[in-house]
């Protein structure tokens, strides 16, 4: 579905992101962890065609992703971000928003927004203003507006950090079911070890601009993966007791 061939990302004369070779199948759910300042919103970034890299080739569907494609493309992907980032306008008309630039109108519309809406608990919401919305409800429109795109490949950008605990296990409980249901390709950017099973179980760690791991959750909690940046970022959640070690 997408890939990456020696991928290089310089900001500030500083290399910040290099991925010689990455691919996610269609359908395929990844996380994506690592610390501070690795480099994941990176990564995200440019798999999502939002940034382009300084050099080195995105493919998307086995096709080389050019300045003239690439707005087609994104088009056919979404991504959620930790902050909801919502017009100052109606739940009805931020959810319906990414669907005027893809020409969709109409009867298909509003049944669209409507089976989103419905499908994330806020219908009850519709006329409301985000000033007026939880932190909870405003990421549900959040991503409404994503999934409504009906997108090839969903883009989450630790879409649940600013949540509190139990609405973040409610979405995160939600967010597995659906994306198990609709089988659609997934990048899930988390700080958490906890939150991924409810997603997925394949994990890719970034270090330092570099993926130094993409496997089984399972195989990196249980201590297989010898590579030094991936115990040391294992460490800390083993010593507190919050994974199993
Ligand atoms: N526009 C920019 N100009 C210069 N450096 C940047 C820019 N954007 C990001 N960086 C640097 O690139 C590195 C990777 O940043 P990125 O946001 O991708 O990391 P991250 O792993 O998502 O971090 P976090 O977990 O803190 O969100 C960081 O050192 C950051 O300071």
């Amino acid at each position: 579905m997408l890939a990456l061939k020696d991928v290089v990302l310089v900001k500030d004369n500083k290399t910040i992101l290099q991925i010689d070779d990455f691919h996610l199948e269609r359908g395929e759910r990844l996380a994506v962890i690592g610390p501070n300042g690795a480099g994941k919103s990176t990564f995200l970034k440019v798999l999502a065609l939002l940034e382009p890299p300084t050099s080195g080739e995105v493919f998307f569907r086995g096709e080389k992703v050019t300045g003239k494609n690439s707005l087609d493309f994104r088009r056919r992907m979404a991504v959620v971000f930790q902050e909801p980032l919502l017009l100052n306008t109606t739940v009805f008309n931020n959810v319906a928003q990414g669907m005027y630039f893809r020409g969709i109108t109409g009867a298909q519309r509003q049944r669209r927004v409507d089976y989103w809406l419905e499908r994330f608990g806020i219908t009850a919401l519709r006329h409301r203003k985000p000033l007026h919305l939880s932190g909870g409800e405003a990421q549900r429109v959040s991503l409404a507006r994503a999934f409504v795109l009906e997108p090839e490949v969903v883009f989450l950008d630790e879409p649940f950090s600013a949540l509190d605990f139990s609405t973040r296990l409610e979405l995160l409980e939600e967010l597995g079911a659906l994306l198990a249901n609709t089988g659609v390709t997934t990048v899930f950017v988390t700080h958490d070890f906890n939150e991924i099973p409810y997603l997925t179980d394949k994990v890719a760690v970034i270090d330092q601009g570099n993926m130094v791991y993409k496997g089984g959750l399972k195989e990196l909690l249980a201590g297989e993966v010898t590579v030094p940046a991936v115990q040391r970022l294992l460490e800390p959640f083993k010593r507190s007791g919050l994974i199993p070690g």
